[in-house]
């Protein structure tokens, strides 16, 4: 953010690192076992700006210093590329082992300046952009079939089973990108998926384990990549063999094929299949949590009165304004990602909504977005769940506040940011799968998460067909 008030640098930005390494470690065992990490730093400095260390830290990962933004005028520094880098911070403050990745720095990693960094962006919008016509009917195939297997399962006695599974983004996804189900066979399993993904971000990963598992085990040192080496050849060869149309979109970008194929399976493996499987159970979560009007019923005929005797396409979605909204919704009160940084490339002004401090070339800023999107000077109520908040002229222009893609929920993604490719596409499929759910069912009730780690498992315990 320009300094465009003037505001006058009064102070340092608070807070304090401690010892060196002691002070890491003790606000990793906070940040991961403590109770409102950031909130009481914030009330004891009187700042939404102070430094902290950040996980994982040394001895064995990079210095991990940063300064925390906690408020909707300093977090879009995160955005602006004139005074911060993006290299190498998409994981935070230490960067996993490139042998997960094939070899490669794939493009999360790249900074904006990077040359590769336009290549092969261009190629991730690409695929989206080839598959337009297939994602919908895709995903609504995907869809009946996990409704089939929900029926199937629930006339069984046990009342296992997650609403959400992964089992409809993985279907969906190889389906249309790779013209190949996945789930036959089990050639590809959300757990080998997730086998894979954990390791590299483990050390930032609160799984809910007890200290004395995690600290060794997650957060101490990089787990090697050799652990799960076996689970990534599996899905490599399953690219491989599927992924001919979806590696050739890299040939006019310049890129060679083996890194296209390593980045095609970082979109679809982590960036797709990791969100979707942390946003699409969370969806479900706070809708079945709702209780201050039935929005079940006014979402579910609204979806009916919508698509009518028609079918259920990007159109339809238009006459949709409360499912909209109650999807943006959850995007602003629980950002699948809560973490972004950035590392200052020159020295500048940063303004809070209330004071400004000088930041110092090559310090690292973190960003803890799910504190940003419930700013009370932005948004009313900002800690209650409002279906409605972002519905009619006012709630629209509430989107400019929504973060959650690394970038205002107005902008574009695009060679010259940082901003999420899959932005519009998450949105847009996420409606869609919300919309087919209320076309077969009327009701239905989550218990509580059962495991959580990146993405979480709700029981189902209540699911009313379509009368
Ligand atoms: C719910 C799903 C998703 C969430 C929550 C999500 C979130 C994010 C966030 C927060 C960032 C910025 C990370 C940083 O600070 O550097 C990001 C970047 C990125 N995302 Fe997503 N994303 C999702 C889906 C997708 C999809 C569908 C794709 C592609 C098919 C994708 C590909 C990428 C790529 C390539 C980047 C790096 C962008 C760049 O280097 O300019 N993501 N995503
Ligand atoms: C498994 C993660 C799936 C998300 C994929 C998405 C965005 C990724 C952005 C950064 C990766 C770091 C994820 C850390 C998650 C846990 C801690 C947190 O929440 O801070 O890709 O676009």
């Amino acid at each position: 953010m320009s300094n465009d008030r003037n505001l006058e640098v009064k102070r340092e930005v608070p807070g304090e690192y401690g010892a060196p390494i002691l002070g890491a470690v003790l606000d990793r065992l906070d940040r991961f076992y403590g109770k409102n990490f950031f909130e009481k730093r914030r009330d004891e400095y009187g700042s939404t700006v102070f430094r902290v260390n950040m996980p994982p830290g040394p001895p064995f990962f990079p210095d991990s210093k940063v300064i925390a933004l906690l408020d909707q005028k300093s977090f879009p520094v995160l955005f602006d590329l004139t005074k911060v880098s993006k290299k190498d911070v998409f994981t935070g403050t230490y960067v996993p082992s490139t042998g997960f990745t094939g070899g490669y720095r794939v493009l999360p990693y790249l900074g904006q300046e990077e040359p590769k960094h336009a290549q092969l962006k261009s190629y991730c919008m690409d695929i989206l952009s080839s598959n337009h016509d297939r994602w919908i009917p895709e995903l609504r195939a995907a869809a009946a079939a996990g409704y089939a297997e929900w029926d199937a399962e629930r006339n069984k006695p046990k009342k296992s089973g997650g609403l959400l599974g992964g089992i409809i983004a993985l279907r969906f996804l190889t389906k249309t990108v790779l013209d190949k189900d996945a789930t036959e066979g089990n050639a590809l399993t959300e757990t080998g998926i997730k086998l894979w993904t954990a390791p590299q971000i483990a050390p930032v990963l609160n799984a809910g384990l007890p200290a004395v598992i995690q600290e060794p085990l997650l957060h101490t040192a990089p787990i090697p990549f050799i652990i799960v080496a076996p689970e990534y050849q599996k899905i490599v060869r399953f690219f491989k063999a599927n992924g001919e149309r979806a590696v050739s979109l890299a040939v006019p970008h310049g890129i060679d094929p083996d890194e296209a194929l390593h980045n095609l399976i970082f979109f679809i493996c982590f960036n797709t299949f990791g969100g979707l499987t942390i946003l699409w159970p969370a969806l479900f979560k706070h809708v079945s949590d709702f209780n201050e009007f039935d929005l079940q019923a006014e979402l579910r005929e609204e979806v009916r009165r919508a698509v009518g005797g028609g079918g259920l396409d990007a159109a339809a979605l238009g006459g949709m304004p409360l499912l909209q909204s109650t999807v943006y919704e959850v995007l602003r009160i629980e950002p699948p990602v809560q973490s972004q940084y950035g590392r200052a490339k020159v020295d500048f002004v940063l303004e809070t909504h209330v004071e400004a401090f000088k930041i110092k070339a090559g310090e690292m800023l973190y960003g803890y977005q799910p504190l940003v999107t419930r700013d009370p000077v932005v948004f009313e109520e900002p800690e209650k769940f409002k279906p409605r908040r972002f519905m009619g002229e006012e709630g629209q222009r509430l989107l400019e506040h929504v973060f959650w893609s690394n970038g205002p929920e107005t902008g574009s993604p695009s060679v010259d940011n940082k901003q999420c490719p899959g932005k519009n596409f998450v949105v847009l499929v996420t409606r869609i799968l919300f919309a087919d759910f209320f076309l077969h069912y009327d009701s239905f009730k989550l218990g509580d998460v059962s495991i959580s780690g990146t993405s979480s498992v709700y029981p189902c315990t209540e699911l009313k067909k379509r009368a």
